[in-house]
């Protein structure tokens, strides 16, 4: 087949022409020919100097294999932490300070003091961005975390993507499930008996903080309501097929009704710690949450966790949102908490103070299948918790100190702080104790006394 085309038709004539024009010029004209070369090796040099990179990674591609995982994903932190962990995760230099609440970044814990009130006021020191190259079972791996800024539609800043990519030789493949294993031991794995509080991060979930499990025994409530749960509860986790053979959605929902202080939130986490779980707080009223939101969060919540619904009486009126800003609908609530959509074997905890601010809907069996009051503190918990400030005391004296003050008045908190302001002074709890009747002292206490930072996670 000729590589012309045929003369005889008006293209073959104009390529011709065009041929024998360029072919002469060429010939007898020394600028073209000048010009033509300057193109080739021009062309030759700029492909020559690609040539590292691209062999550099057709290598990379061929021999070397890379495990990545996003900032959003449950294996994040673990990695991050074993990472930050190494004795060489400490030649990073692009560092971020971050809150307790970024827990999942990994990175260097710092206590830089106590606040006001006691606590330890923490920042962690995170690798953001850069690389280091790690030992690891005897292969070499290159560690690169990185982030990248993600922007609203009108191209505000709405944070940052993290990301963390380990690149090794292929023949470290093998290693790789190790690898994992050993930062899931190294961080969520390790039974320490610490809780996991996750908070939403865009559609999944982010670790926030791992706390030492708040024995359940250092809750006091009236009656039997502890026990009463706890068995309510195991008879759920031990109810699987029963649930599944009578056909019956298996999901369990408890409402937590009654005044500030009193021990709703604690008793969500310490019944986490108790059963091995973690929790998963939901601020409903935050203005990012849209019905498909949720919806997405509640399909993707963590293994082995407690929901918790914090305060839902701040979030709808009724079936009205209370502020202009909620974004999630009344409707969409409701089928995510039991739509068909709805996980298998998830526990929600709703907690409220006023409960006649409800729709009824909201707590209907299935959605809350018990209801529980955890009401103010009774004379017996108030004497409960002196033994447990005093354990020397008998149970007459706590029982005769308690019987000074009225039923069903005071919040535990406030007793808690009253005797926590007294700690190192005996004396003065039984001296001043008149003042626990009285108002409580205090800008930042509710009606009942509640200090309001101590809610289960802030937001
Ligand atoms: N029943 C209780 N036994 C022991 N301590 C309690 C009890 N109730 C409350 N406290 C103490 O009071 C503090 C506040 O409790 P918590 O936040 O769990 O109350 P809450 O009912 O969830 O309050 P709110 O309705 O404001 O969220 C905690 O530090 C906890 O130690």
């Amino acid at each position: 087949m000729t590589p012309f085309p045929d003369l005889t038709t008006p293209l073959g004539g104009l390529w011709h022409e065009l041929h024998r024009a360029v072919t002469q010029t060429l010939a007898h004209n020394e600028l073209a020919q000048g010009g033509l070369m300057i193109a080739a090796l021009s062309a030759l040099a700029v492909y020559a100097r690609s040539l590292p990179t691209q062999l550099w990674t057709r290598l990379k591609n061929r021999y070397t294999l890379t495990l990545e995982v996003q900032g959003d994903d449950a294996a994040f932190p673990w990695l991050a932490a074993w990472l930050a962990a190494q004795p060489t995760g400490r030649h990073l230099r692009h560092l971020g300070v971050v809150t307790r609440f970024n827990e999942q970044m990994g990175g260097q814990n710092l206590t830089l003091g106590t606040d006001r009130d006691g606590d330890d006021v923490n920042v962690r020191l995170v690798p953001l961005s850069g690389q280091v190259l790690l030992r690891y079972r005897g292969h070499w791996l290159l560690a690169r975390p990185s982030r990248q800024k993600r922007e609203g539609q009108s191209g505000h800043t709405l944070g940052y993507a993290h990301s963390l990519t380990f690149r090794m030789l292929a023949g470290a493949r093998g290693a790789v499930p190790e690898l994992l294993r050993e930062a899931y031991d190294f961080t969520a794995g390790r039974a320490d008996g610490r809780v996991e509080i996750h908070i939403p991060y865009s559609d999944s979930w982010n670790l926030a903080e791992r706390r030492a499990a708040r024995p359940l025994d250092t809750l006091i409530y009236g009656g039997t309501l502890l026990d009463d749960l706890h068995t309510d509860l195991s008879g759920f986790f031990a109810d699987r097929e029963w649930y599944a053979g009578m056909g019956i959605p298996y999901r369990r929902g408890y409402l937590l009704h009654g005044p500030p202080g009193n021990g709703k939130s604690s008793l969500v986490a310490a019944l986490a710690g108790a059963f091995g779980l973690n929790v998963c707080v939901l601020n409903l009223a935050a203005p990012d949450l849209s019905d498909d939101r949720l919806g997405s969060l509640l399909n993707n919540l963590p293994r082995r966790s407690l929901l918790l619904l914090e305060d839902i009486d701040a979030v709808f009126l009724g079936r009205e949102p209370r502020a202009p800003t909620v974004k999630l609908s009344f409707n969409g609530l409701l089928n995510a908490l039991d739509g068909v959509a709805a996980g298998e074997g998830r526990v929600t905890f709703m907690t409220t103070n006023d409960l006649a601010g409800l729709d009824p809907a909201l707590i209907r069996p299935g959605r809350a299948d018990r209801h529980l009051l955890i009401g103010n503190a009774g004379r017996a918990q108030i004497a409960g918790m002196l033994r447990r400030f005093w354990p020397a005391w008998s149970a007459q004296e706590a029982d005769a100190l308690a019987a000074r003050l009225p039923e069903g008045q005071l919040s535990m908190a406030r007793v808690q702080e009253y005797l926590l302001e007294r700690r190192g002074d005996e004396a003065a709890v039984t001296r001043d104790w008149s003042q626990l009747a009285g108002p409580t002292p205090g800008p930042a206490a509710g009606p009942q006394g509640c200090p309001t930072r101590l809610k289960l996670l802030a937001g």
